[in-house]
């Protein structure tokens, strides 16, 4: 029986005519509840001076109150868009909203000035030192960073000098997530802007990579070939997807109790395909002694440190673990395992791709074995708070300018699945608690 974990309704649209006094309230009302919590459990206050926390405090995973909470803050951030964005009005909003690009060309500069070091930790720096240690003349840098503090990137503590605010206070670790995000998006994804319209002009149904935006951008290399061929960037966008995964979105610990791998055979054999450094294959392992893994990845570089930090880190696992080179656009060496785990790796590749990695796999399958993708399940429109749900939208959208790639719905995933061999029995298509990714369980049923 298919099933989903959470229900999905489709809701009403959120509403074209909210009242200002209404949104003020709701924002009131779940602030307060945010603030209490806050304050009784003495957890550091937000703030945008840079002592604050780093992130809004929120409880630990477990505390029963953490469900509510999270919906307190989605709805004052759901509402003070709202409000923010009625009382600007269309006219106002349409100049702020095509301006986007200076939130961004701000931050590259920042970024690449290496702004955020020069500027000491605590008390201030004067334009006119930044300017000599940058080259950069003070009055540019000053409009620059100016701008970039009314979105709460430094401040200026007195007139003329450069103090860190707690975001600016991030960017100071060149190897933070917040840094490599800033990199990746600025210096890289940022380019797209300007090829998304030839993309889709010139290759309007393309499922291509290196005809998608990324392709335009990069004189035709496609996102992986680029990522190979510039080691630096590759290992800076590894960095910035920890901001995701860090959250509370791509963690491994809800695929490990999320799914029932109690129900394979005892010895089973879980073929990790694209596992890269076999990170999920290793949580799941260590919660299910029984269970071994083949890792197969294309980046030699990804196996070797996974194989390294087991010998290392785990050697009583070793075991039970092989890593191996496979290029999963060619048909799946290791017949006949228990199951297959395709995990964060279909999402990148448009339909045409997604089938062939799937079909690669069935020579190998046999009767009853489990193939199992965790991976997005996109919600139908209006469904979600309309915070979470341009979080959502923007995802889909690097998937178009990344790869020529999109999330899919549930509807999508069951097509798809049919499309690859009938034999693919979709059983349950779930989302774990406190997780982005959902988990399809596919038996091959071949009778
Ligand atoms: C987004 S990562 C997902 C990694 C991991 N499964 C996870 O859950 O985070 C996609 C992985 O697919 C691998 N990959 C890309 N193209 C591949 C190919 N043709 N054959 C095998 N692996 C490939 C990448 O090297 C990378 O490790």
């Amino acid at each position: 029986m298919v099933h989903t974990a959470e229900t999905l309704p489709t809701g009403p649209a959120p509403s074209l005519r909210p009242k200002l006094s209404e949104l003020a309230a709701q924002i009131a009302e779940n602030a307060k509840l945010l603030e209490d919590y806050i304050e009784s459990h003495g957890l550091p206050y937000p703030s945008f001076a840079a002592d604050g926390p780093s992130k809004f405090p929120l409880p630990p995973a477990s505390t029963p109150e953490l469900e509510k909470l999270h919906a307190a803050r989605s709805q004052v951030l759901t509402a003070s868009k709202s409000l923010h964005d009625l009382t600007a009005g269309p006219s106002e909003m349409v100049q702020w909203l095509v301006w986007g690009f200076n939130d961004t060309s701000t931050l590259h500069v920042i970024h690449h000035f290496k702004i955020p070091q020069l500027v000491p930790e605590t008390g201030d720096i004067s334009y006119a030192d930044l300017s000599k240690q940058t080259g950069v003349s003070s009055l540019k840098l000053r409009q620059v960073l100016r701008y970039a503090m009314t979105n709460r990137v430094f401040c200026e503590p007195r007139q003329g000098y450069v103090g860190h605010t707690a975001l600016s206070l991030l960017l100071r670790n060149e190897e933070s997530p917040e840094s490599g995000w800033i990199g990746y998006n600025t210096q890289e994804l940022c380019r797209t802007a300007g090829t998304l319209v030839p993309s889709l002009e010139k290759f309007p149904d393309s499922e291509e990579m290196k005809e998608a935006p990324w392709g335009l951008a990069f004189d035709g290399q496609e996102f992986f070939e680029y990522m190979d061929k510039n080691p630096e960037s590759a290992k800076r966008f590894g960095v910035s997807m920890s901001l995701w995964s860090s959250g509370d979105g791509l963690k491994v610990a809800p695929l490990v109790t999320g799914y029932d791998w109690g129900k394979l055979p005892e010895g089973a054999t879980v073929v990790d395909v694209g596992g890269a450094t076999g990170f999920v294959s290793l949580e799941i392992a260590k919660a299910h002694p029984s269970l071994k893994f083949i890792v197969e990845d294309i980046a030699a570089l990804s196996l070797e440190r996974g194989k390294e930090n087991l010998a290392q880190n785990h050697p009583e696992l070793v075991e039970r673990f092989e890593f191996r080179h496979h290029d999963f656009f060619t048909e799946q060496p290791v017949k006949g395992a228990e199951a297959y785990l395709v995990r964060f790796v279909l999402h990148d590749w448009p339909d045409k791709y997604l089938r062939q990695i799937l079909q690669n796999l069935v020579p190998a399958l046999k009767n009853g074995t489990k193939v199992i993708v965790s991976d997005f399940v996109l919600p139908p429109m209006n469904v979600l708070l309309p915070w979470e749900e341009r979080r959502v939208r923007a995802l889909d959208l690097v998937m178009l300018k990344a790869y020529n790639s999109n999330e899919r719905e549930e509807a999508d995933w069951r097509r798809l699945f049919a499309e690859v061999d009938t034999r693919l029995r979709l059983d349950s298509i779930t989302r774990p608690a406190n997780s982005l990714l959902w988990v399809m369980e596919i038996t091959f049923v071949d009778e």
